[in-house]
């Protein structure tokens, strides 16, 4: 576990570079910890606040959630019914475009592919009428009825569309739907009408973010207030407004990074030639030039680690994939010595190579700023939590340090 918590900071800097020294503040709001969390599309940040409220529920000793004005959230009105009932629909219109676009990509090379399936035919009808009516595909009026699930799973119980959705040509599926899509039982559940989604499940739910939202949370000891900001193209404009609103807070501010992993053979569908790591390094280098930037440490969550795990793995397994990995990665992977048995690999010398990239784009920018830097895994309650409590501990502790130069 020590291994995935890395911890990279010079003590002296974390006292110049936080936020606030000078400005008088009230005990209430000196120590709040903000955290502006940005990063690109589908990076996993909502995920992170949503495992939070997870963790309030599950270890309501260390992990409070609180209203706008600090009240308390009960654990039970965390999530209400009808947040989890709408996010179930989201699982349900995510798992319906996932088999429609299943079924177009099979039919790029088999054009007559299913054209007999009365399964297809009413998924296929269905999303084009989501496409096509002028709301968001996510909008509140886009029910999706119960039948759709025993539909889903009739597709996926092709063998054509079975190795298109395990092997490619790769289609565009969220990670998060992957999990649902992997599981006939998990299918079955999202779509019975009296089915109440677990945290793991809530976990997995994908629908971008847009605008911002702030959310308020007590780790531990410390209180944090943070703020989610959507990543789409259409969304990242409004960085300049996001800072504005909130870098005029009076507390100690950390610019929370988050960037996938996992999005280091993706391809980026805005320019050619370009992955959407690519693009995240090239988001994040803007960021850090941004005006007041400067005030915040800088923290970076390389996450998704076991969807970077599990393509990598796949990569290898294919003839060039070895090649591959040292093409996009820039260092050659290590090979596993056959019948070595113990660990299995998880690549670490390769996070490595992505976290050096970040480090670098950082040392560019200003070579004395602090900064820390985690692998992380929102979907995983457990792994998230010790993350946490990581991260509470070093917070706490630079307190200290910074009370000793005041
Ligand atoms: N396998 C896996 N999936 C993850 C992980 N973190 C997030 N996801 C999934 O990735 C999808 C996207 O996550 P979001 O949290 O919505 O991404 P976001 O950064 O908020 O995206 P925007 O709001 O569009 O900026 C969701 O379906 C999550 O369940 C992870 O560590 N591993
Ligand atoms: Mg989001």
């Amino acid at each position: 576990m020590g291994s995935l918590c890395s911890r990279e900071e010079d003590g002296n800097d974390t006292v110049t570079t936080m936020n606030g020294q000078n400005k008088k503040k009230t005990k209430k709001e000196g120590d709040i910890i903000h955290f502006f969390m940005l990063g690109i599309e589908g990076a996993g940040k909502t995920t992170i606040v949503r495992q939070l409220k997870c963790l309030c529920i599950q270890k309501p000793q260390s992990y409070q959630m609180y209203d706008d004005s600090w009240n308390l959230i009960d654990r039970e009105k965390i999530f209400d019914n009808y947040e989890l009932e709408n996010l179930k629909n989201v699982v349900r219109i995510n798992l319906l475009t996932a088999a429609n676009s299943l079924i177009r990509k099979v039919r790029e090379t088999d054009e007559e592919h299913m054209r007999s399936s009365g399964a297809a035919a009413a998924v296929l009808r269905r999303c084009s009428q989501l496409y096509e009516a002028e709301v968001d595909i996510y909008d509140i009026s886009n029910q999706i009825e119960d039948e759709y699930g025993a539909y889903i799973i009739e597709i996926l119980s092709d063998p054509q569309i079975r190795r298109c959705l395990d092997q490619g040509p790769p289609v565009k599926i969220e990670d998060g739907t992957r999990f649902f899509l992997k599981d006939e039982g998990r299918i079955r559940n999202i779509f019975t009408h009296s089915y109440q989604l677990t945290n793991d499940d809530i976990v997995h739910v994908r629908k971008p973010t847009v605008s911002f939202k702030s959310y308020k949370f007590r780790i531990k000891q410390l209180r944090v207030e943070i703020h989610d900001m959507g990543g789409q193209k259409s969304e990242l404009v409004k960085i300049p407004q996001f800072m504005r609103q909130f870098l005029t807070t009076d507390g100690h501010c950390f610019l929370l990074y988050v960037s996938s992993l996992a999005a280091f053979q993706e391809p980026d569908k805005d320019v050619k030639g370009r992955t959407v790591l690519d693009k995240s390094a090239a988001i994040f280098k803007l960021v850090l030039e941004m005006n007041g930037v400067d005030e915040c440490t800088v923290m970076i969550f390389f996450n998704k680690q076991d969807r970077f795990e599990e393509i990598c793995r796949e990569m290898m397994q294919k003839e060039d994939g070895k090649r591959q990995l040292e093409k996009v990665l820039g260092i050659p992977p290590k090979v596993q010595k056959e019948g070595k048995k113990g660990k299995p690999e998880n690549y670490d010398h390769l996070k490595d190579a992505i976290r050096s990239r970040f480090k670098e784009i950082l040392k560019e920018n200003n070579d004395k700023k602090s900064y820390y830097m985690k692998y992380t895994q929102a979907t995983d309650a457990q792994l998230m939590s010790t993350i946490f409590y990581a991260v509470e501990n070093e917070i706490i502790s630079s307190y200290f340090t910074q009370a000793r130069y005041i």
